[in-house]
């Protein structure tokens, strides 16, 4: 879908992409890199918006230096700032992208019905999108991007200025462009832990340069953690610190952190796994003292600890210049 050669931009003060090359196939990528890391300058130039200073990059075969407006037709393009006109309403402004983009009106009318409902926006596309909400305003964005019904769209920060419930909500709809339609997506963000929910394959950019590139199976692959959670019983009311004291006589490993459980049950241990006998030692300890296991699962890592080792017990929703501290 998109390949680059070493891909440089260079502006008078600053190197915004450097020798970066890329090979995106089909379904949901991810870019992500800190503010400022070249997301934006990437898809300007993947657009043929703004020429490469150095190397050669292609978007569906085309080349982005000789083939910009025919990439564009068939590349879907969703900007990261607002740049919505406020006083005509979601409707009026996604039938005009579409003729924009060649379709005869009665086509670019049906086309904009459809996509304005698949993105959510139902009564509210009659209003004038000056009085939509940030959450809003991200959706008529994400319709014109997919009102020519592209074979590519290029999403530049889609959740940026939302909630975590409209972001949720934006992933979603983000997944179901490709599953639901066929269309493949790259999409940025400067947010490590949005990507692994949503995207196949994750490329991480630095500086302008690629730091890894990596399905997001291989980001996230099983550790040999095993979490491990218990009820209490009458006679282990704190289950967890019954089998902690077994497990440590039987010269199990623990790793640090807790994590609470679901509500009534005890907190996760986390145990360093040897093989297949240690779920063993564990169910048979769980049994001897007389708890019911909740869950015994083999944790993965979290992209977000792919790049900040340690950060395993923090959660992954860490923003990139997190780890450049
Ligand atoms: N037209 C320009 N002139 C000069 N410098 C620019 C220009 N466009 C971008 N830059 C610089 O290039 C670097 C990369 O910017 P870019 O917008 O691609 O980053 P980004 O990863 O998209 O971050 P953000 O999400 O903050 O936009 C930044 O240092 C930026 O200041």
């Amino acid at each position: 879908m998109i390949v680059t050669e070493s891909l440089s931009k260079r502006f008078p003060r600053v190197t915004a992409l450097d020798r970066l090359s890329l090979d995106i196939g089909p379904g949901v990528t991810g870019l992500v890199g800190a503010n400022g890391a070249g997301k934006s300058t990437l898809i300007k130039i993947l657009l043929g918006l703004s020429p490469a200073t150095e190397g050669r990059a292609a978007v569906l075969g085309l080349d982005v230096a000789t083939s910009g407006s025919a990439i564009r037709e068939q590349v879907g393009y969703m900007p990261e700032h607002d740049c919505l006109p406020p006083d005509v309403s979601a409707t009026e402004f996604v039938v005009h992208m579409a003729r924009m983009s060649g379709l005869p009106p009665t086509a670019a009318r049906e086309r904009t019905a459809d996509t304005l409902r698949h993105v959510g926006l139902y009564e509210e596309r009659y209003r004038p999108i000056g009085g939509y909400s940030t959450g809003m305003k991200q959706r008529v964005k994400l319709a014109q991007a997919l009102v020519h019904d592209p074979e590519l769209v290029l999403l530049d920060e889609p959740t940026n200025g939302l909630d975590p419930v409209g972001r949720d909500e934006m992933l979603g709809l983000i997944r179901r462009i490709h599953t639901d339609f066929g269309i493949s997506v790259l999409v940025t963000s400067h947010l490590l832990g949005e990507l692994e929910r949503t995207c196949d394959h994750v490329v991480v950019i630095d500086g302008g340069s690629l730091l890894r590139s990596s399905s997001t199976r291989d980001f996230t692959q099983a550790t040999t953690t095993l979490a491990i959670e218990v009820t209490d019983s009458d006679e282990h009311p704190d289950g967890s610190a019954a089998l902690h004291e077994k497990l440590t006589a039987a010269r199990v490993a623990f790793h640090e952190g807790v994590e609470e459980g679901l509500p009534g049950a005890g907190h996760v241990l986390l145990i360093e796994a040897t093989g297949e006998e240690t779920y063993d030692l564990v169910r048979d300890t769980v049994a001897g003292l007389g708890l019911g296991l909740v869950r015994m699962e083999q944790r993965r890592h979290h992209i977000a600890e792919v790049f900040r080792p340690g950060a395993a017990a923090q959660g992954a929703e860490q923003p990139m210049e997190a780890q450049n501290r």
